[in-house]
This record gives C-alpha cells, sequence and structure tokens, in this order.
C-alpha cells in the first residue's frame, strides 16, 4: 500500500513584509514498510510539509492521501492512522512517565484495560522499562525522545512522522534511537517519515532520502544512488617523479575519469563508481608499466551530495523569497 501520496502540495503565509512560499507545489509518495528522511537546509519548507502531512496546518493548494485517508475531506481519519512526534516532543514535564503514556492512550479512546499491556510493550520496546514512576523533567535526553516516541506509537499507527529526531542527543543516544527506529519497522511493520539535518542519520536510517530546498523537493532517491549520481569516487593517485606525465596521461585518456589534478607526484581526479572502472583504470597504468607507491579511494558523502545540490553545507539556513 502507498502510505502518503502528495500532489502538489503548497502552503503560503501571511508575514509583515509580505507573503512567504514555504513549500512550493510538492509531489511526494512514500510506501508501506519504507523510512523515508527529509533532508535540506534551514527553513526548506521540512517542518511546513510534515505539518499539512499531519493535518496540523491546511495546504493552501495541493492534495494528499495519507495512510489511506485524504488529507482534506478526512483529516480525523489520517490523525488516527499516524503518530507525529514534533521537534520539542509534547510530553508534560510535571506529569509522571507512566501517567503521560495512560493518558495518552486514554486520548485515542484504548480502553484502561486495553492500555496497561500496550504501555508495557511500548516502555519494553523502546527502553523505558522501569522509569514509569519517573517525572518526564527528571528524564535524559535521550530516554525524553524514546518516551515522545513511545507516545506517538501507544494506538499503533502504521505510519509514524519523526520532526528532527536525534537533535541534541549524545553519539551513544542517537545510536540507540536509531536502533529502535528501525525496530518500528522491523517489529511493527510501521512506516516511517522523518526530517533531520544529520547526513549520516540519513545515510545510515534511510532506505530513501528526499532533499528540499526553498520549499520544493529537489532530489529524491536511495543513499548509495544519491552518492554514485552527484560526485563519484575522489581518487587519490602518488607515483614515481618519472611517471607522473605519463600516469596522467592514462587519467585523462579514461572515459570513466574527470576533475583531474596534478600537484608533485600527486594526481587527483574523479572517477565513476564502479569496481569495474577501478579494473580498467589498473590495467590501464599496467599497460604503461605505471607502478603507484599509493592508491586513496574516497566513497563520496552524502554532505558532498547536499552541497553540490543545495549550494550550501548541510545546516546553514535558505533565504525563502517573498513571493
Ligand atoms: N507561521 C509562519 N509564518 C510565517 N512564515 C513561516 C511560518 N512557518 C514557517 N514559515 C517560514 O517558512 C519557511 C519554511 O519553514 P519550515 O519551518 O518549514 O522550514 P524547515 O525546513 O523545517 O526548517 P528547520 O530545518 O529550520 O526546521 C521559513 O522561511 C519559515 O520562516
Amino acid at each position: 500500500m502507498t502510505m502518503i501520496e502528495a500532489h502538489g502540495l503548497a502552503r503560503t503565509f501571511q508575514a509583515p513584509h509580505g507573503e512567504v512560499t514555504a513549500v512550493r507545489g510538492v509531489d511526494l509518495t512514500v510506501e508501506d514498510g519504507e523510512i523515508v528522511g527529509f533532508l535540506g537546509p534551514n527553513g526548506a519548507g521540512k517542518t511546513t510539509t510534515l505539518r499539512m502531512l499531519t493535518t496540523l496546518l491546511r495546504p493552501t493548494a495541493g492534495t494528499a492521501r495519507v495512510a489511506g485517508c485524504d488529507l482534506l475531506t478526512d483529516p480525523v481519519g489520517v490523525r488516527r492512522r499516524i503518530g507525529y512526534v514534533a521537534q520539542g516532543g509534547g510530553a508534560n514535564p510535571a506529569e509522571v512517565v507512566g501517567n503521560e503514556l495512560l493518558l495518552q492512550a486514554r486520548l485515542y479512546g484504548l480502553s484502561k484495560a486495553a492500555a496497561g499491556p500496550r504501555i508495557a510493550d511500548l516502555a519494553e520496546r523502546l527502553g523505558l522499562g522501569g522509569l514509569e514512576s519517573r517525572l518526564v523533567g527528571s528524564l535524559s535526553g535521550g530516554q525524553r525522545r524514546r518516551l515522545d516516541i513511545a507516545l506517538g506509537l501507544v494506538h499503533r499507527p502504521p505510519l509514524i512522522f519523526l520532526d528532527e529526531p536525534s537533535t541534541g542527543l549524545d553519539p551513544t543516544s542517537r545510536n540507540q534511537l536509531w536502533d529502535h527506529i528501525r525496530g518500528l519497522r522491523d517489529e511493527l511493520n510501521a512506516t516511517v517519515f522523518l526530517s533531520t539535518h544529520y547526513l549520516d542519520e540519513a545515510d545510515a536510517l534511510c532506505d530513501r532520502i528526499l532533499i528540499m530546498d526553498q520549499g520544493a523537493i529537489l532530489v529524491e532517491d536511495g543513499p548509495e544512488e544519491l552518492k554514485n549520481r552527484v560526485s563519484g569516487d575522489a581518487v587519490t593517485l602518488e607515483v614515481s617523479p618519472e611517471d607522473v606525465r605519463t600516469a596522467e596521461d592514462v587519467v585523462v585518456g579514461l572515459p570513466t575519469t574527470r576533475d583531474v589534478a596534478v600537484t608533485g607526484n600527486t594526481i587527483r581526479f574523479r572517477a565513476d563508481h564502479s569496481s569495474r572502472s577501478m579494473v580498467e583504470f589498473m590495467r590501464a597504468l599496467d599497460a604503461r608499466a605505471v607502478d603507484p607507491v599509493s592508491i586513496q579511494i574516497d566513497r563520496p558523502t552524502l554532505d558532498d551530495v547536499f552541497l553540490t545540490l543545495t549550494g550550501r553545507q548541510a545546516g546553514v539556513a535558505a533565504s525563502v523569497d517573498a513571493a
């Protein structure tokens, strides 16, 4: 089943200096069981898109079906079938963890009898066991984030939206959270749509990544495909001084190489990512009797992809035009 299908979703806001176009006609599809990541600089329109898809904000234009329900004509149906964990989370710091979970379960219409085992199961899965009697405000950042996610899952939604789930967490807590998010898909068959500023998080977690900038989706693909598509591998070849000219000749002559630069005995270039192209490269060096001193091959990162596509490092603000 297709979990999200959006066509032409758009949202403008009235601001004191004029109209701000936050999202300009987004089309997107998310299939059942996918973990999809939404990347983009600050102000790209990610949260606005998430808020529209979760019924918290009415689109200015466009349509969408979310978890099988029409966003505009059946927002209540959408809300029943999704979980949404906002950036700051929604748990009350003055409440006890167990009560907060029970309250959420009751809000979704679960009886007390049904809520007990459901909460115990979630607490176990999300590593909250033993924290039920603690005050929410006393939890660590990682525990608090897991509680936010448990609150979003208490009604067992088939689709969960997470807005920047690991912001502010230390590396250990992030890794644990990633395992929990994978578990949502693998054990609970949930579909996960998350936004993040961490490219390594998108790389590690997501089956597919959408990169958004200035209110539009620039590109969508799997993490590996994105890396292949944009830059190719960065190769650094070191040779003996007498081999530099010949080696440069070989590199320039191959159809799979580009951006060749020579500094001293080192030749740097980009090469298509395939084991075949590296084999051809090594054979070509061999045929001209060049014996490399060293070769280093660096796969592109999602940072390279992001920089190429948006012209900015991840986390640097975009300017949204006033329309
Ligand atoms: N209520 C609002 N009124 C006016 N402008 C708004 C409103 N909400 C969002 N915007 C503007 O819309 C644009 C997109 O904002 P949005 O929060 O969706 O971006 P984002 O990609 O989620 O950013 P971040 O990564 O910083 O969370 C920004 O320029 C923002 O200032």
